[in-house]
């Protein structure tokens, strides 16, 4: 999507000198800065401390990873010890675990010297195959937000809201939740979409910036702001990503994705969940029994980062040592959710609406 009108992926390949660049989403939406990902430790801190994050960005940036890797030391050893390293940064969105079972169940067969310009192949593969799932989604779920707005008054903005930021930032490109919002501007129907600020990493905040960049008309609202909006009709349908999606149509999602979904569901506001087909998980069925969630260093909670008068940099919120909890996401079970928004067309949450979708991947 564009950045100041110049058409950017989240991740990429330079032409010339074959490195690997990123957007390094810790200064977004203060500053925008390129980095280079060269060694495996530097794949790895990119991926755990987030300079890049979201499920389909985090595989990318694996395959990426393991190519780099794999040139310098084309070796089983290198190859399995890359992986282990890479699926070790986050535990959640099992995307990661689909890159790197992709990558190695491509790479292992081959001999060593075919295995470098394998890599790059598959990684390049993974990075389009994303593009192309998310233009999709995009397509698919912009149906029903085309179907809203022939209910209201010629004009009037479909309302939405989302959580996070499931936006292009959070894959290659045009995100997942925000894909139909960016096919409904290009369509010309009227958005308006409200933003969950998304405590601690507040990620709403790059939604918002992504939003601003494409001249899409937003409001940046507190988490807690959510149930009061949909109480007075002020939000016509919840659109969020996952992180990992059981077999059954249960929802892995940022923490505080559950509290919108009892919300929505109270006030009879649609609720979907958009959904590229790496993000589930077929081998599992109970999401809040079986999906490991990620616990956040404390200092996310404790200090918030922001733009100070002397430049980025952050400020403690809480009492000096107090204690914090920092789970950073949580489960959505199918019941809950209206929908699932995929590359093939939406389905209802549940093992036979999405194996009637991808009846070759179901088993
Ligand atoms: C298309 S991205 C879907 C999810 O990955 C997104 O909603 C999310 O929860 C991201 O979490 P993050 O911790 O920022 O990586």
């Amino acid at each position: 999507m564009k950045v100041g009108g110049t058409h950017y992926r989240s991740i990429w390949r330079d032409g010339d000198s074959g490195e690997v660049r990123i957007i390094d989403q810790r200064w977004l939406p203060h500053e925008f800065k390129v980095v280079t990902l060269n060694t495996l430790d530097e794949f790895a801190v990119a991926i755990r401390d987030m300079w890049v994050r979201g499920a389909p960005l985090i595989g990318a940036t694996a395959a990426y990873g393991v190519a780099s890797a794999v040139t310098r030391d084309p070796s089983d050893a290198n190859l399995a010890e890359t992986c282990e390293v890479l699926n070790a940064t986050r535990p959640t969105a099992v995307n990661l675990k689909w890159a790197l079972d992709r990558c190695k169940s491509a790479l292992s067969p081959l001999a060593i010297e075919s295995r470098a310009a394998a890599a790059w192949v598959l990684a390049e593969e993974v990075v389009e195959e994303d593009v192309e799932i998310n233009r999709r989604i995009g397509e698919n779920g912009l149906a029903l937000i085309r179907e809203i707005a022939a209910s209201k008054p010629e004009g009037e903005p479909v309302h939405l809201l989302t959580h996070c930021n499931a936006g292009w930032l959070a894959t290659v490109d045009w995100g997942t939740a925000t894909s139909p919002m960016y096919h409904a501007q290009d369509a010309g129907i009227p958005i308006h979409v409200w933003v969950d600020e998304t405590r601690p990493r507040n990620q709403g905040a790059l939604t918002a910036w992504e939003l601003g960049e494409a001249g899409i008309s937003h409001q940046y609202i507190v988490d807690n702001a959510g149930g009061h909006l949909m109480q007075h009709g002020m939000v016509d349908l919840v659109i969020t990503g996952t992180d990992r999606t059981t077999a059954r149509g249960d929802v892995c999602n940022k923490i505080g994705t559950y509290l919108k979904a009892l919300a929505a569901r109270d006030n009879k506001v649609p609720f979907y969940v958009a959904l590229p087909s790496p993000t589930i998980d077929w081998s599992i069925n109970d999401g809040v029994a079986e999906i490991p969630i990620e616990e956040r260093p404390s200092r996310e909670i404790s200090h918030v980062l922001g733009m100070t008068d002397a430049g980025i940099g952050d400020v403690r919120v809480t009492p000096e040592g107090a204690g914090t909890g920092n789970p950073a996401f949580d489960v959505t079970p199918n019941r809950l959710v209206t929908g699932l928004i995929t590359e093939r067309g939406i389905c209802e949450a549940s093992f036979e609406g999405l194996a009637a979708l991808f009846p070759d991947k179901a088993g």
